[in-house]
């Protein structure tokens, strides 16, 4: 008899409030909640080694079923050993279902009840992705938490609009759980999360994190925030749908967030983050830091001596200055794009210790007062 894997599971350490703190055991490892998984959607954490981005502290990265199955292929990654393997990640890795990136990149996309058919936005090349296909292609890659195929829309909507999405997503999650099941994900080890949907609707959003509770997922993502709606709709969308969800089951919160984001949606109960912004923003220049976001295009840098943040761990952030990083911008240069986004996931990551942290001591509330006096 083989080794059987251990089971896929969360444990709730601590709550302070709503603020939970907790682990996840998957087959490649732990996940110490709240957390925040930097995104490597084309199998790498850009501009990053992946022992760096572990030494910061990441437990998980993300990839993305989209990118991934137009290139390099799901059969080819899964012939060459696998996603943790081909990208030299030997912890835990997330993967998204694909229907995001479908609305947003692809190219003549058709959407109906059988799932989505659309053409690659780098040759043209026509697919079909089901709610079946996607978890096919998650189980190639080798994912460890995987997510069920939904329709997430932009906002504002329609109502009538938000429900049809809402209630496709639903029979696709039937379809997707179905489908990982009959892969044997269970017995594996890995998770399958169904994602709630509804809009801005509250009632919407109820009826699909119960509907989702009444099926057997490993985890639950709140999905269809974080397009385009203000903060505080998507905050009052949190506080009507985590109090609907599994108390122990972990919660992850879609694309979400800046530092503020996410320290008020750890508050209202969610456990796992995933966002562009670290990584994106330090291509772009920016960096964040104890005292808010410094941008190192501006001229005002060009004289200045000073680190970014002398008490930092994180080398980029202690050990170059201003004047230099802002020079390297202004140049071009690729060591900009890779100390940037060093800092601010190392940034990213020092705010969630100290988070975890803080709910284990019951100073949750402390803590968040404490790194907000710090960006005024
Ligand atoms: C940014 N805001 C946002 N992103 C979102 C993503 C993609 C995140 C994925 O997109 C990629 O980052 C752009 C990463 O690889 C990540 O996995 C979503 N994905 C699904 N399946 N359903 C949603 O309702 C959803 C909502 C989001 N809101």
């Amino acid at each position: 008899m083989t080794h059987a894997p251990q089971r896929f599971a969360f444990r709730l350490l601590a709550t302070d409030g709503m603020a939970r703190r907790g682990e996840i055991t998957t087959p490649h490892g732990l996940v110490r909640t709240p957390a925040f998984m930097p995104v490597g959607t084309q199998a790498t954490v850009k501009a990053m080694y992946t022992d760096q981005v572990r030494a910061l502290g990441a437990d998980v990265v993300l990839g993305n079923t989209y990118h991934l199955m137009l290139r390099p292929g799901a059969e080819r990654v899964a012939r060459l050993g696998g996603l943790h393997h081909f990208m030299q990640w030997p912890h835990t890795i997330l993967t998204d279902s694909g229907g995001f990136q479908v609305m947003s990149l692809a190219q003549l996309r058709k959407l109906d009840e059988t799932g989505v058919r659309f053409q690659s936005h780098i040759d043209g090349q026509k697919y079909h992705l089901t709610p079946e296909r996607s978890v096919e292609i998650q189980g190639l890659l080798g994912s460890d938490i995987q997510m069920q195929l939904d329709e997430c829309i932009a906002l504002p909507a329609p109502e009538q609009e938000v429900q049809r999405a809402m209630e496709l997503s639903l029979r696709w999650a039937e379809r997707s759980r179905a489908k990982f099941e009959a892969m044997g994900g269970v017995e594996k080890g890995q998770g399958l999360y169904g994602i709630v949907q509804g809009g801005d609707v509250p009632h919407l959003r109820v009826r699909s994190a119960e509907s989702l509770a009444a099926m057997p997922f490993e985890g639950y993502s709140v999905g269809g925030l974080a397009v385009g709606e203000p903060q505080e709709v998507m905050l009052r969308m949190l506080e009507v749908t985590t109090p609907a969800m599994p108390v122990d089951k972990p919660r992850y919160l879609m694309g979400v967030g800046t530092p503020e984001d996410i320290l008020e949606s750890v508050a209202r109960g969610i456990d796992q983050f995933d966002c562009v912004m670290p990584t994106r923003a330090g291509r772009h220049g920016l960096a964040f830091t104890r005292r808010g976001k410094i941008n190192l295009k501006n001229a005002r840098h060009a004289d200045d001596p000073r680190p970014l943040d002398e008490e930092s761990e994180c080398p980029a952030a202690r050990q170059y200055s201003r004047a230099y990083l802002h020079h390297l911008v202004k140049a071009g240069e690729g060591l900009a794009a890779m100390l940037l986004t060093w800092n601010n996931l190392a940034y990213y990551q020092q705010l969630m210790q100290g988070m975890r942290e803080s709910i284990e001591a019951g100073r949750f509330q402390d803590y968040r007062a404490s790194v907000k006096e710090g960006w005024a």
